[in-house]
This record gives C-alpha cells, sequence and structure tokens, in this order.
C-alpha cells in the first residue's frame, strides 16, 4: 500500500446516554458531519452506544464480532460516507460469564472491519467517592494490534492504555494512535491532555483522542476535551464539552520530516 501524505481525520465528541438507539443515532448524525466536513478519518469515543449506570447493561449487548446492531451501525457508516472509522469500543462476546471485552474496531470505506483490538489495561479507580472497577465486567484482551490504513500503521488502543507507554513503542511504529475514551472528570482534568500530548511525542505520531464529555445516567461525570495533537506534540483540533466533532489536516510529510530532524525512534536502546 503506498502512503496517502495528507489526511483529514475527525474526533466525535459524545455525551452518551443509557439508550442504545438514541446514542446510535447521535453516531450516525455526527459521523455524517465529520464526512460533510471532509474527513477521511473519524474516531467515535469509548462506550459511544451505551453509557448507563449499572454496567452489566454494556455486557447484555455484547456479540461475536460481526454481529448485532452496534457492529451493522459502525460497517454501515463506513460504508456510506466510504471513510476510515475507528469504533470508538464495542462490546463483544468473552468465553468469560458474565463479562464482555471492550473493542475498538478499525472499519475500511468498504465497510469491511479491518482490525480488532481488545482494551488490555482494565481501568481501576478508587479515590472514597468515585469508584470504578472494569475487571469486573471485562475480560482484558491480550493483543496490541495494529491496522494497515493508507497512511501507515494505526495503532488501536483505549482510554486507560494511554498510561501504559509500551503499548504504543511495540513494531510496527505507528504513524497514527488511536484513543477512544471515557476519562473521568477528575482523571481527565489532571491527566488527559498530559498523556496524549506525551504519547504522540514520544512516538512521534499523531494521536487521535476521542472522549466522552459530559454528565451521564446516574451522575457520572466524564471530561471530554477530545483532542487531535501532531507529533511534535502541538495540538491541531481540540472539541471541549458537550457533544461536537473536531477536525485537522495531519501533513505526514511533516511528521517523516520530524522523524529525520529528531531519530529518537532509531535511538532506541531498550526494547
Ligand atoms: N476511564 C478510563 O478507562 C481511564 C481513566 O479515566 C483514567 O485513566 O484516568
Amino acid at each position: 500500500m503506498s502512503t496517502a501524505q495528507q489526511l483529514t481525520a475527525a474526533t466525535v465528541q459524545m455525551v452518551s446516554g443509557d439508550d442504545l438507539s438514541a446514542n446510535l443515532e447521535r453516531a450516525r448524525a455526527l459521523v455524517a458531519e465529520a464526512a460533510e466536513a471532509g474527513a477521511e478519518l473519524v474516531v467515535l469515543p469509548e462506550y459511544f452506544y451505551l453509557m448507563p449506570e449499572d454496567e452489566n447493561e454494556r455486557v447484555a449487548l455484547a456479540r461475536p464480532l460481526g454481529d448485532g446492531p452496534i457492529y451493522h451501525c459502525l460497517a454501515e457508516l463506513a460504508e456510506r460516507h466510504r471513510l476510515w472509522l475507528v469504533s470508538g469500543t464495542i462490546p463483544l462476546a468473552s468465553p468469560e460469564p458474565g463479562k464482555m471485552f471492550n473493542a475498538s474496531l478499525l472499519f475500511g470505506p468498504d465497510g469491511r472491519c479491518r482490525a480488532r483490538y481488545d482494551k488490555i489495561h482494565l481501568f481501576g479507580f478508587d479515590n472514597g467517592s468515585e469508584r470504578y472497577d472494569e475487571s469486573a465486567t471485562m475480560s482484558a484482551g491480550e493483543q496490541v494490534t495494529s491496522g494497515d490504513t493508507p497512511w501507515g500503521p494505526l495503532r488501536l488502543s483505549v482510554c486507560y492504555d494511554l498510561r501504559f507507554p509500551e503499548l504504543y513503542r511495540q513494531r510496527p511504529e505507528p504513524t497514527l494512535i488511536t484513543a477512544p475514551a471515557a476519562f473521568t472528570h477528575t482523571t481527565g482534568e489532571a491527566h488527559w491532555e498530559l498523556l496524549l500530548r506525551a504519547r504522540a511525542v514520544d512516538n512521534l505520531a499523531f494521536v487521535i483522542g476521542a472522549g466522552q464529555g459530559g454528565v451521564h445516567p446516574g451522575g457520572k461525570r466524564t471530561f471530554g476535551h477530545s483532542l487531535i495533537v501532531d507529533p511534535w506534540g502541538t495540538v491541531l483540533a481540540r472539541h471541549d464539552d458537550g457533544e461536537g466533532i473536531a477536525l485537522a489536516t495531519l501533513d505526514l510529510n511533516r511528521q517523516a520530516q520530524l522523524r529525520q530532524r529528531l531519530p529518537a525512534l532509531q535511538h532506541r536502546r531498550l526494547d
């Protein structure tokens, strides 16, 4: 595959609720808006399909890959708008009873699923008033995954993975990194932008973070601030609060130039 030199990318931010059909409808509208604005690659946020009070409701939606309304909605969107689509996340069936994989899928413009990544690092947090334990409803993935795109390798990752830089240093070196997320407001305020920009700089890669950004059923608050960051750590586009999209044109020639000027990836001594 020859490498295209320019890419218009969009990050989609949502404030998903507990109604699957309504969330899918909002995702359809926002992807259409991004496509109309010229996006060739669109990234949805983690859990775009459901942010319920009771997380077991997501497990009930888990299906084998290729099955179910969430998968079909995504495949249709990619094909209808002829664009590359990162699914945010989708619940996929796990052999562990009562659990699901929190998977991020890459669809090509023909609507075919090109890559599947199951979230490896499961979020845990307890500060006395807020408590999260994804391992109660999720099975951990085991495989680092990249998808081949016209712009080079795209490393799929999800939310909490951003805190584990080794995931991004695996080969092939990613040109693009995607991070659909539902960062808590508490941790996001302190770390979200810092983590996205750090992963961009240490991999000299473009990073697209797509967040949930608002208040959800049960009162959970997410941070939002969806960002597109260039390999120098510069924020190219952002959408701070509530639902919306942000677009940026990514210059792959500039990335190659930066990697040449600062060959840090070639200077690695520890694998
Ligand atoms: N919600 C997450 O998976 C991660 C998060 O909020 C954090 O790392 O902080």
